[in-house]
């Protein structure tokens, strides 16, 4: 089988294809009408790698008409051109549908501008050991708080759990309702793999809490996916770019390698709210602005007003509100 095919198998045996069944529609130019739809699976230097529903692998780039408009891993788009993915091919991207969720890395050194870096994921899965490195519950929180705000339901994996129970953590997190799925290297992933199939779902970690060694059991030809990706040679620069590797059961996993955390600075209290239902209808209530922490900080918060069936879920919550009002002291290593 061609090296530009994302799929192993028959066509046949493929259940779960880009933008199944949820596809937005959007406006088409009808000079465009016959765009073919394909999910992009990997960004480089102006060229967009995309998988078309066939299977073929594209290289695209992006039409004129969408001026500069941002196209990002995971984002659904219309192509039009030479679509066979044969090598030396290039096609077009000619619309960008519109996203079921959004996530946005950091705003750095580099770039003073957080940018959407993941689109359409409907999990985020945070990658955590349990011990060497020990777990940083700040980062988790800040995971959830662009989880919430993004769309994406988090779910929180626990690496390493041959050096150290994940007793103690869990109980921080059981009350927000995160699930959680526990792994150690010399046992397979069997419950992670059954909750990435047939979805997309972007991995999160800091360096060496195994989240490599985990994509190669999820994914066996993972390296030789990236290679596929970068197009020419494989570099380094494609090591810090979010990348969409195809499950072999279905579904796609984009792991996002340099990329530590993401950008909260434009999510609201309301935002991180607003996915808790329980919260959210009394949250409405508040005073205009209220930051949701409760007096003294925030006098008049209806959420004081709540009995919540789980007292500790409302603290849960606000633990979550004050990371992101911290987020000013946020420093990628904590
Ligand atoms: N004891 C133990 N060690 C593990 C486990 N998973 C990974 N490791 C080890 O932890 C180290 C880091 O694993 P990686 O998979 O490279 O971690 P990573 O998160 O990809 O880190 P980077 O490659 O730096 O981004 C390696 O030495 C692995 O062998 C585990 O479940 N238990
Ligand atoms: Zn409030």
């Amino acid at each position: 089988m061609s090296k530009r095919d994302w799929r192993k198998l028959d066509e046949s045996d493929v259940r779960v294809r880009p933008g199944r069944g949820t596809r937005p529609r959007s406006k088409r130019r009808p000079e465009h009408a016959d765009a073919e739809t394909a999910m992009v699976i990997g960004v480089d230097r102006g060229r967009w790698t995309c998988a078309m529903e066939s299977g073929a692998v594209v290289t695209a780039m992006r039409a004129r008409e969408l001026g500069r408009t941002p196209v990002v891993v995971g984002d659904q788009v219309g192509i039009v051109g030479d679509t066979s993915g044969q090598p030396d091919t290039l096609a077009r991207i000619v619309r960008v549908e519109e996203r079921t969720s959004v996530l946005r890395r950091t705003a750095d050194d580099t770039d003073p501008f957080e940018r959407v870096v993941v689109a359409n994921a409907s999990q985020l899965i945070m990658v955590v050991a349990l011990a060497d490195p020990p777990p940083r519950t700040g980062f988790i929180d800040r995971c959830l708080v662009a989880a919430y705000a993004g769309g994406l339901e988090p779910v929180l994996c626990l690496t390493k759990s041959d050096l150290a129970s994940p007793e103690e953590l869990l109980a921080l997190y059981t009350e927000l309702d995160v699930p959680v799925v526990v792994t150690r290297s010399d046992e397979e992933p069997a419950e992670l793999r059954a909750r990435l199939t047939n979805t997309v779902s972007c991995l999160i970690g800091h360096s060496g809490v195994g989240k490599s060694t985990l994509v190669n059991k999820l994914v066996p030809d993972a390296n030789r996916a990236v290679g596929v990706v970068s197009g020419v040679g494989k570099g380094r620069h494609t090591s810090t770019q979010a990348v969409a590797l195809w499950l072999p059961e279905g579904g796609w996993v984009v792991d996002t390698p340099g990329i530590r955390s993401f950008g909260l600075a434009h999510i609201t209290p309301d935002d991180i709210v607003k996915a808790f239902p329980d919260f959210a209808e009394a949250a409405e209530e508040c005073p205009p602005g209220c930051g949701h922490l409760g007096s003294p900080e925030d006098p008049g918060c209806m959420l004081d007003e709540l009995v919540p069936d789980a007292p500790g879920r409302l603290t849960s919550l606000r633990r979550l509100l004050a990371s992101r009002a911290g987020m000013d002291d946020y420093t990628d290593g904590s």
